[in-house]
Formats: structure tokens, sequence, C-alpha cells
């Protein structure tokens, strides 16, 4: 099976995939990375991916909104749908199984999500935060001030199916993380970094098999009587 990766930034999680397709990494994924694709020109995954030999390439946002000023709402919104809808014409073009978002930090609209859902292409997120808990950015820094406030006594992250909500789709992956009042919100970040790197490896081999155990059910369906 084939593998998308979109990102964002620095690719730590890509980078745990790549070794456990490698092998350098366990548990290992039976599939290939067939592209990385990064919303930022200047992300470091790009190089990660270039070292591993994989296709790598940019589709940036900021190249849509270049000459659109920033109070033209409407304009700005048409050139976002573009985005979306170009990069969905980019992934498919890669002919993926599954699609991963590790640290991919730009919403997947409708525009993508439903040429790829037509294609019956699953689509898994990584979030730093449990469900239903901090969707969006920074939840890492919001789980750990509600932790120092007393509000809450578990962090975590998940890796869940994407939807049109955002960081709501159903978790395939759950991991709790007790929250230390002594504890810095850099000491926390490790932490969830940490298990991250495992979380994504688990929930790409879970979905791998979700897709396997669909084809195989396919497969075994009982020919339609006329
Ligand atoms: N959405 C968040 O962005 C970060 C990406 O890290 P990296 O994989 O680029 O190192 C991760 O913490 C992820 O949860």
């Amino acid at each position: 099976p084939r593998v998308l990766v979109l990102i964002s930034g620095s690719g730590s999680n890509l980078q745990a995939l790549i070794d456990s397709v490698a092998g350098k990494r366990s548990p290992q994924i039976p599939a290939e990375i067939c592209a990385v694709i990064s919303s930022s020109p200047t992300a470091y995954g790009l190089t990660r991916a270039k070292t591993a030999g994989i296709a790598a390439e940019v589709h940036d946002l900021q190249k849509y909104y270049k000459d659109i000023p920033k109070e033209d709402k409407d304009a700005r919104k048409q050139a976002r749908k573009k985005f979306n809808v170009d990069l969905a014409e980019l992934v498919l073009k890669q002919k993926p199984d599954l699609i991963v978002c590790a640290g991919w930090m730009l919403i997947l609209s409708p525009s993508f999500l439903n040429p790829v859902s037509k294609v019956n292409v699953p689509i898994i997120n990584l979030h730093p935060a449990l469900p239903g808990q901090f969707a969006g950015i920074h939840a890492i820094e919001r789980a750990w001030e509600a932790g120092q406030r007393g509000e809450i006594t578990k962090g975590g992250l998940m890796i869940h199916r994407v939807i049109k909500e955002v960081d709501e789709g159903e978790p395939l992956v759950v991991k709790e993380l007790e929250l230390k009042k002594e504890e810095t919100v850099e000491e926390y970040e490790t932490r969830v970094h940490e298990n991250e790197h495992i979380a994504i490896i688990e929930g790409t081999i879970l979905a791998l098999k979700e897709i396997e155990q669909k084809s195989s059910d396919k497969e075994t369906e009982l020919p339609k009587l006329e």
C-alpha cells in the first residue's frame, strides 16, 4: 500500500514513519511512503523526506494569497478553496491508499475532503490533545495551562479520522498523559512528542489494516443475484 504524508513543520512524526517503514523502528509499517507534501517551503520535514529518497513537494497557501489584500475576505476565501481543490488533485495524482496528516497545520476543507472521500482514500490526523479536548492550535500549551489551574489531570494526544469538523473525527489511537503540576510546559511537550511518534505509527498500521479488511470483505462479498 501507498501512504502519502502531509506536513507543515520539522517532521519528527514523519521521521518516525520513515524509520518504521525502513524497519529501523518497530512496529514496522507494512507500506511505502509514496510522497510527502508540505504546506511550508521551509519545513525541515522536506529535508527528512529527501534524505530518505521520498518524493517531496510544497503546496503553499501563501502563493494563493499573493496579491490579495488582507481585508479582501471573499477573495481570500476563494483562494483557500482553490488551494484545497488543487491539493486534492496533487494528492490523488499520487494514488495513495492512505493519507496521514503528521503535523499538517492547515484545515482541510470540503473542497479537499469530498474528492478524496469520493475515491475512498481514508485520512488520519495527529492531534496533541485528547478527544473533545482543545481542538485547534496551541493544544499542548492549553492542556498544560488547564493542568496548572487544576481544571484537568490528564492531557495526551490522539490519531483520529479526518472529517470537516476540525479535530473531531473518530479516534483510532488515544494516549493519555498525566499532567504534573511540577512539570514545565517544555517537559510536558517533550513527553507529548515522544508519545506522538509511537501513536502515529500505531495509527497508520491500524488504518492500513482497516483498508486491507475492507478490500478482503469486498472480495468475499457474494455477487448480487440479478
Ligand atoms: N500538530 C502538531 O504539530 C506537531 C508537528 O510536529 P513535527 O512532526 O513536525 O515534528 C505535533 O506536535 C503535532 O501534534
